[in-house]
């Protein structure tokens, strides 16, 4: 019988089809990692690996894997994994896309208002007793309603993303990408402009494309400092996209209005980073894709991968390919 092993407890869909296609599971269930060591065993012991959790999945590790029929992410995002060796080591690699995408654009879209509001900053005075004497001058956010919305990466979330700007606050998009995407620019009504253009004319920039050695840090001292000085920044994508100091500062020093954060750099945030106390920013640990309907969804997509990957057809969600973009 061929044996699937999960880095995390998977919910229920994934797991019923992974069962019912015959397979034996066995899930790592302990509420915190397992050691590089303990890793490196289960792989050897199983035949296909479902791999939830950004961990480093790197060339050393993966040739301890080769024997996997496929190492079968619960992501999207892939950046966590050395694709040119596990292509070379002729080791597939699968993804989750598409049925994430509504419930990571929600995250952006939530991170957008709540910062345009200080709604987390406002939580926060109410928990420490602090409800304060309002007046007509105090606890001003901005509107959201007509502001420009510059989404850089419009793909699968960009794209939704927009789609809720557009829908409820009548936001003009413009949009950044590594290709024009001429439907999106006809549904939404979107305008293709260069990443310079995309900074200087963004009330809003959310950024939603996947992290590569061309992304990573690209939000930095000198990017930050061409856009408003009334700008929100958005980053419901990867942490290593922005340059954590380099936002700490924009944000100290007024080069930018606000940020809501779905990811950091490094993750965990430590609890005494300066963004954790700033009015104008909100931050979330990791969870866009975290609703239930969304996490069995993808847990389903990650056992059709094993399941085709196991009984020798092709996958249906390959990323090795992707390894040079
Ligand atoms: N916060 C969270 O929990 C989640 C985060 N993500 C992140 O969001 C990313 C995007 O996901 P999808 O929209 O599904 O992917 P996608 O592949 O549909 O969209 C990414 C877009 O970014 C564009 N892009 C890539 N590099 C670029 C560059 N250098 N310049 C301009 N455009 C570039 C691509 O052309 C593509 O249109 C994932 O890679 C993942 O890292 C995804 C799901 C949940
Ligand atoms: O899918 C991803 O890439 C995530 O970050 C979590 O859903």
């Amino acid at each position: 019988m061929m044996k699937v092993f999960t880095t995390r407890i998977i919910p229920e869909e994934g797991l019923s089809l992974l069962q019912r296609a015959g397979f034996t599971v066995t899930q790592w269930s302990e509420p915190h990692e397992m050691t590089p060591a303990q890793r490196v065993q289960f792989c050897k012991e199983n035949d296909a690996l479902l791999f939830a959790g950004g961990d480093k999945l790197d060339r050393a590790f993966l040739e301890q894997c080769r024997h996997l029929k496929v190492i079968s992410l619960l992501s999207v995002g892939y950046d966590n994994v050395d694709l040119k060796a596990a292509t070379e080591l002729g080791l597939q690699i699968t993804n989750t896309p598409g049925v994430l995408s509504n419930a990571t654009a929600d995250t952006a879209f939530l991170l957008m208002l709540s910062v345009a509001r200080k709604a987390f900053f406002q939580h926060k005075r109410i928990l420490k007793g602090d409800w304060g004497f309002s007046t007509p001058t105090s606890n001003l956010g901005i509107d959201i309603e007509g502001k420009t919305l510059g989404i850089w990466g419009l793909g699968n979330i960009g794209a939704v993303m927009a789609q809720r700007c557009r829908a409820a606050f009548g936001m003009k998009i413009i949009y950044c990408n590594r290709h024009r995407n001429e439907a999106a620019e006809k549904s939404l009504d979107a305008t293709f402009v260069s990443f310079e253009e995309l900074l200087q004319q963004s009330d809003v920039i959310s950024v939603h494309t996947s992290l590569t050695p061309e992304t990573k840090d690209k939000f930095n001292k000198d990017t930050f400092r061409k856009m408003k000085p009334t700008a929100i920044f958005i980053n419901a994508a990867r942490g290593g996209i922005h340059n954590e100091p380099d936002l700490i500062a924009a944000l100290q020093e007024g080069i930018i209005w606000g940020a809501g954060l779905d990811v950091t750099n490094p993750e965990p945030m430590h609890p005494d980073n300066p963004l954790l106390e700033m009015p104008t920013v909100a931050v979330l640990p990791h969870i866009g894709s975290a609703t239930s309907e969304t996490r069995n969804a993808m847990s389903r997509i990650a056992a059709e991968n094993v399941i085709a990957a196991l009984k020798g057809n092709p996958v249906p969600n390959p990323v090795n390919h992707l390894y040079n973009l």
